[in-house]
């Protein structure tokens, strides 16, 4: 209003001089900066509430206000008196200033703590590195010594396993007693009498082993596979003496229930995936057939493979796989008998009947076998050897006599 005020005498004395067109510019002249100076108060006046806005939150900041304020340039606030909102944006811009020394201040700190936490890092793996290559050696030992205890309980081992009376069979048996390592059988003596003989075997399962029991004993041996040895198993025994069962088990399996192969099997998977940051197995399973003559076993000649063409012969018929490789126990589970590889190390497994034997084995095992079977048809054997191909009998035999 006293713009206005002020500009009236003006257009007066415009008017006193005649010159009404210079006065009408004049006069728009005054009304452009009067409209400009209104604006420019609203504008103050936002800016105001704007650093109102900004104060509200200073009591948390107070510490900050007292730093600020020594800062403030007086000498911009001298010059800026006639806008009094000017010092408020400067007090503004000195709290956003020290903001970003604070965080920069903060970024500086963390990554002191980053390196920090990131040598202490390096400390750790470094020890942990020494502590794996040490857990390498205590693992080698460790098998070093499992398998020196192996070879001291016997690197050859001959189970016997009797089987239970069949449902209807009568309950007479041949077998008269069963301790931990001997089994005493009833033989016929001379003149009709009744004589005994005692054969000792590394343990004999009598007819209520499970075949937990049975699997746990062979156990050690076969794992010493996956330690660079070579394992051979084979279940000898009479018709239906119990060489499936107990190495595959009966025709409904379940867990319980299971036989050495399939135990066997997964065992090894097991220890395998278990090694896994340490070794690298590769398992390959391998797949003879010795049904109707359709093809020859691994490791047998043309007329052995014939004379097992017994079309009577409950052996499982096999799909024809040879050598393939596996990853899990699941896969080859149907696979039975079979040879595992693991590296140069194989695990084999065989069911004879004895007279099957008399060929690749020999007469005198033969007899041997015969001799103790002959007496009772209701026990298998189960050999199992580390470190000897299968047809190398000697030590077996030197075992058994
Ligand atoms: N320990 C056992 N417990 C229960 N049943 C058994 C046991 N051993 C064998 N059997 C049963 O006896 C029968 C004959 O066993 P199995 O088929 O294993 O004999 P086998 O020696 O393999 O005979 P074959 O040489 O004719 O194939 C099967 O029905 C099997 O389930």
């Amino acid at each position: 209003m006293r713009t206005r005020e002020s500009t009236t005498p003006c257009l007066a004395d415009a008017r006193d001089d005649g010159s009404l067109e210079w006065a009408t510019r004049m006069d728009r002249g005054c009304e452009t900066r009067e409209h400009r100076s209104v604006s420019e108060r609203r504008d103050g006046a936002g800016r105001d509430q704007g650093i109102e806005v900004c104060l509200m939150s200073g009591p948390d900041k107070s510490e900050e206000v007292k730093f600020v304020v020594p800062l403030l340039d007086l000498d911009l606030n001298k010059r800026v008196h006639a806008c009094p909102w000017k010092q408020e944006q400067k007090i503004f811009l000195q709290f956003l200033r020290h903001d970003l020394q604070t965080a920069r201040a903060c970024m500086e700190f963390m990554q002191m703590e980053y390196l920090e936490e990131l040598q202490i890092l390096g400390k750790h793996m470094h020890s942990f590195a020494n502590v794996a290559s040490g857990y390498r050696t205590v693992l080698d030992e460790n098998r070093k010594l499992y398998n020196q205890v192996q070879e001291l309980k016997g690197s050859i081992r001959v189970y016997c396993r009797v089987r239970p009376n069949f449902s209807g069979q009568s309950s007479i048996s041949t077998v008269r007693c069963i301790e931990d390592e001997n089994i005493t059988l009833i033989t016929s003596g001379r003149y009709g009498k009744e004589g005994h003989r005692t054969f000792t075997f590394s343990k004999v399962f009598g007819p209520s082993a499970s075949q937990e029991e049975v699997f746990s004993d062979t156990q050690p041996l076969i794992r010493s596979v996956l330690d660079g040895y070579n394992v051979c198993i084979f279940a000898y025994g009479q018709t239906g003496s119990g060489k499936t069962y107990t190495m595959s088990g009966p025709n409904i399996l379940d867990a319980q229930n299971m036989g050495v192969n399939y135990r066997a099997l997964s065992d090894l998977f097991n220890l395998a995936e278990k090694r896994k940051g340490t070794f690298t197995y590769e398992i390959s399973v391998s797949i003879d057939r010795t049904h109707s003559s359709e093809r020859m076993s691994r490791g047998f000649k043309a007329p052995i493979a014939r004379s097992l063409s017994r079309e009577s012969y409950s052996l499982p018929l096999l799909p024809a796989v040879n050598d393939c490789f596996f990853s899990s126990a699941a896969q080859p589970a149907a696979a039975i008998p079979c040879f595992f590889y693991s590296s140069r190390c194989s695990f084999s497994c065989y069911y004879f009947q004895p007279l099957l034997l008399l060929q690749p084995i020999g007469f005198l095992l033969y007899q041997i076998l015969s001799s103790l079977l002959s007496a009772t048809v209701a026990s298998c054997l189960l050999l199992i050897s580390r470190c000897c191909p299968l047809l190398s009998v000697a030590p077996l035999l030197a075992h058994i006599c």
